[in-house]
């Protein structure tokens, strides 16, 4: 049985964490975390999260208050913002935890995205080095051996895992740039309210078209340029993408069911659409990420959904967990 903590587990991301360590049959939650100025200090976890009203009886403490000296704990889950994780990090790892982090602090190497996109200065860069990048599907070795898991963001999971196998098979025609639709729902933004994601003000639009800090990650990961461009939908969970390619000359669409399937046969939270194409509905509140595609002309359209809070956040991080621990890789997920 392994001692868990979970810092900032009253957002979210955090909560669908919680559910899914609550009932890991090789996991304790031993604490639960917020900052030490919340309001939710001492509140009960369902009192925040109602759905759980019932079957999680944890209760919300502050970080400050916390002390690791004899705690036994082997595990830390970050679900806080990317300063908060830069920060704390370095301390558990230094306290020999085993950290899976859900912000971007650790995610890639180039540290000047960091100073361009993030707009702060990293300061560890020799922990950046070490970080694993936990695209769960993809990195399993590397996952097995890692100190520091850095879960991928949201939207770069949905990407990276509709674009990766035609990259590794070298079907994608090199003189164009995948073009990249992406729509997320309001949670993606966390739960603490802006005037921007307030659900009032949002219709369907798009935003940070070029610049939106997924687009150097997805780039840095998968090895290729795209063309990212995101938008914000008037609904709770889930992404939807459509990722426009061109294809090299003769490729079939059984040539690229094929690819799919050589790649994620063996993944049970990744499924391949035959007949049908991806929607929100059929990946809310689920932990798969689905695919689909068509093909016309030497181009392609591929269609991929997740929940943002599930694939593209919690059951991503589990599921690392799962493989860096050896358990069943669906162990509390499926
Ligand atoms: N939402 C999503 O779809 C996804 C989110 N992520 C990433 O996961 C992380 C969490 O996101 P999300 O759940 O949306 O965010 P939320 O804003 O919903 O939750 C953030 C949590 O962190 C806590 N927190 C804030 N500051 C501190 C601190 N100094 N110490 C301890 N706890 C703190 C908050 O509680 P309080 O403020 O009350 O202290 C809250 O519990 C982010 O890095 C995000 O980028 C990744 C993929 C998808
Ligand atoms: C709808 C919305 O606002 N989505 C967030 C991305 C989701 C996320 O949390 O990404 P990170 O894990 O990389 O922070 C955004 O566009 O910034």
């Amino acid at each position: 049985m392994l001692n868990v903590l979970i810092v900032g587990a009253s957002g979210y991301a955090g909560a669908e964490l919680v559910n899914y360590m609550h009932r890991h049959r090789f996991a304790n939650i031993k604490k639960i975390f917020v900052s030490k100025n919340s309001l939710d200090i001492g509140k009960m976890f369902s009192d925040v999260h109602h759905q759980f009203t019932d079957m999680i009886h944890l209760r919300f403490e502050s970080i400050s208050d916390f002390n690791l000296v004899d705690q036994d704990i082997n595990v830390v889950f970050l679900a806080t913002d990317h300063n908060v994780s830069h920060d704390m990090v370095p301390f558990f790892l230094s306290s020999g935890c085993i950290v899976f982090d859900l912000s971007a602090a650790y995610r890639v190497r180039d540290c000047k995205i960091y100073t361009d996109y993030y707009r702060f200065i990293h300061k560890y860069k020799k922990i950046l080095e070490k970080s694993v990048y936990g695209l769960a599907e993809w990195k399993e070795k590397e996952i097995k051996k890692a100190s520091l898991v850095s879960v991928p963001g949201c939207y770069a999971t949905c990407v990276q895992l509709a674009l990766r196998p035609l990259v590794e098979e070298k079907i994608l025609c090199s003189q164009n740039i995948p073009i990249i639709n992406a729509i997320s729902g309001v949670s993606g933004a966390g739960r603490k309210s802006n005037i921007t994601n307030s659900f009032c003000q949002v219709s369907l639009q798009p935003y940070n078209i070029f610049t939106h800090r997924h687009t150097p990650e997805i780039i840095e990961h998968l090895g290729i340029p795209v063309i990212f461009i995101p938008h914000l939908g008037a609904f709770y969970r889930g992404i939807i993408t459509t990722i426009t390619c061109k294809l090299k000359d003769n490729i079939q669409e059984v040539d690229v069911y094929n690819i799919f399937y050589k790649f994620y046969k063996n993944k049970p939270l990744i499924r391949i659409y035959k007949k049908f194409l991806p929607s929100i509905k059929t990946v809310e509140k689920m932990p798969f990420c689905d695919i689909g595609f068509t093909i016309k002309d030497n181009y392609i359209v591929i269609v991929a959904a997740e929940d943002n809070l599930l694939k593209g956040a919690a059951a991503q991080a589990v599921q690392c967990f799962n493989i860096r621990f050896g358990f069943p890789e669906t162990e509390s997920i499926l």
